[in-house]
C-alpha cells in the first residue's frame, strides 16, 4: 500500500490553477522532494494532503486513507513540520513535546520525550529550558519530535531548511535518513538542492502548479541536479 497517494489533483483560488492535474506516488520509507520556486504550489500540496484546503478534483489517500471522505483518519497517519515551528515560550521543549503529542492523541511519558527530543538532535541541556529563548533551529527541532511522537506513516515537511544553520540542516538530514529507515515516507517541500541531494529518492519540480518533471534523485549529481532545475523552470 502507498503510504501517500495524490491522482489528478487541481484546485484553484479564483481564476488562478494552483496546483493542476498533480499525481504524485510515495512508498513507505521513500523520500521524495517536491520542487519548485515561489507560488508554484508546494504548499498548497500539503495543505490539500493535511484537509486544510479541499481540491476541486481528484483524489487523495494517505496509508490507504481517503483524505478527503476521512480528513481526520488521514490526518492521524500523518505528520507534520510546518516551515515556522510555533511552541508555547513558557513551556519546556518536554512539556511542550509532552502537550502537542497529547494534542494529536499521544500520550507520552517524560523518558519518551527525551527520547524523541535526542532524535530530533535537540542537545539534552535544552530539554527542560523553556522554549521562548529557543533559537529557529532548536524550535524546529522540538517540531521533528512533535511530528516523530504521532508514530504516523508520512512525514510532510515544508521549507524544513529554511534559515537553518549547516549543523542544523545536517541534524535534519540525519531524521530523514532515520525515519526513511523505520518505513516512514516523507514528502518535503523545499528549494534547498542540496539537501535533496543529501537525503531524498526521488524529486518532482511544480511549475506555475503542474509537476514538468520527476526523478530519481540518484540519476542526477548535484550541478545536473541545478541546470534541470534551472531548464525547467524556464522551458
Ligand atoms: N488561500 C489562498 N488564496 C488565494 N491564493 C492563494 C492561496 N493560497 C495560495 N495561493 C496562491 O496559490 C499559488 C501557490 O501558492 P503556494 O503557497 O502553494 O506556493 P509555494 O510553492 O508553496 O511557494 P513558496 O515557495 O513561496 O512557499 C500562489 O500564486 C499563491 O499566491
Amino acid at each position: 500500500m502507498s503510504a501517500l497517494r495524490l491522482d489528478s489533483v487541481s484546485i484553484s483560488f479564483g481564476p488562478l490553477h494552483a496546483v493542476e492535474d498533480l499525481s504524485i506516488q510515495l512508498q513507505p520509507g521513500e523520500v521524495y522532494a517536491l520542487l519548485g520556486p515561489n507560488g508554484a504550489g508546494k504548499t498548497t500540496t500539503l495543505n490539500m494532503i493535511l484537509g486544510f484546503l479541499r481540491p476541486e478534483r481528484g483524489s487523495i489517500t494517505v496509508a490507504g486513507v481517503d483524505a478527503l471522505t476521512d480528513p481526520l483518519g488521514a490526518r492521524a497517519r500523518i505528520g507534520y513540520l510546518p516551515e515556522t515551528v510555533m511552541l508555547h515560550p513558557t513551556l519546556s521543549a518536554i512539556e511542550n513535546l509532552t502537550y502537542f503529542a497529547l494534542l494529536a492523541g499521544r500520550k507520552i511519558d517524560v523518558t519518551t520525550a527525551r527520547k524523541l527530543l535526542g532524535e530530533a538532535g535537540l542537545q539534552s541541556d535544552a530539554h527542560e529550558r523553556h522554549s521562548g529563548s529557543f533559537s529557529k533551529g532548536m524550535r524546529q527541532k522540538v517540531g521533528v519530535a512533535i511530528a516523530l511522537a504521532k508514530e504516523a506513516n508520512l512525514l510532510l515537511l515544508d521549507e524544513p531548511t529554511s534559515g537553518l544553520d549547516a549543523s542544523a540542516a545536517n541534524d535534519l538530514s540525519n531524521v530523514i535518513r532515520a525515519a526513511s529507515s523505520r518505513g516512514i515516507a516523507v514528502l518535503m517541500a523545499t528549494h534547498d538542492l542540496f539537501r535533496v541531494k543529501d537525503v531524498a529518492h526521488r524529486l518532482g519540480i511544480l511549475r506555475s502548479g503542474k509537476l514538468v518533471d520527476e526523478r530519481d534523485a540518484a540519476t542526477l549529481d548535484p550541478v545536473a541536479l541545478e541546470q534541470l532545475y534551472l531548464q525547467r523552470l524556464a522551458s
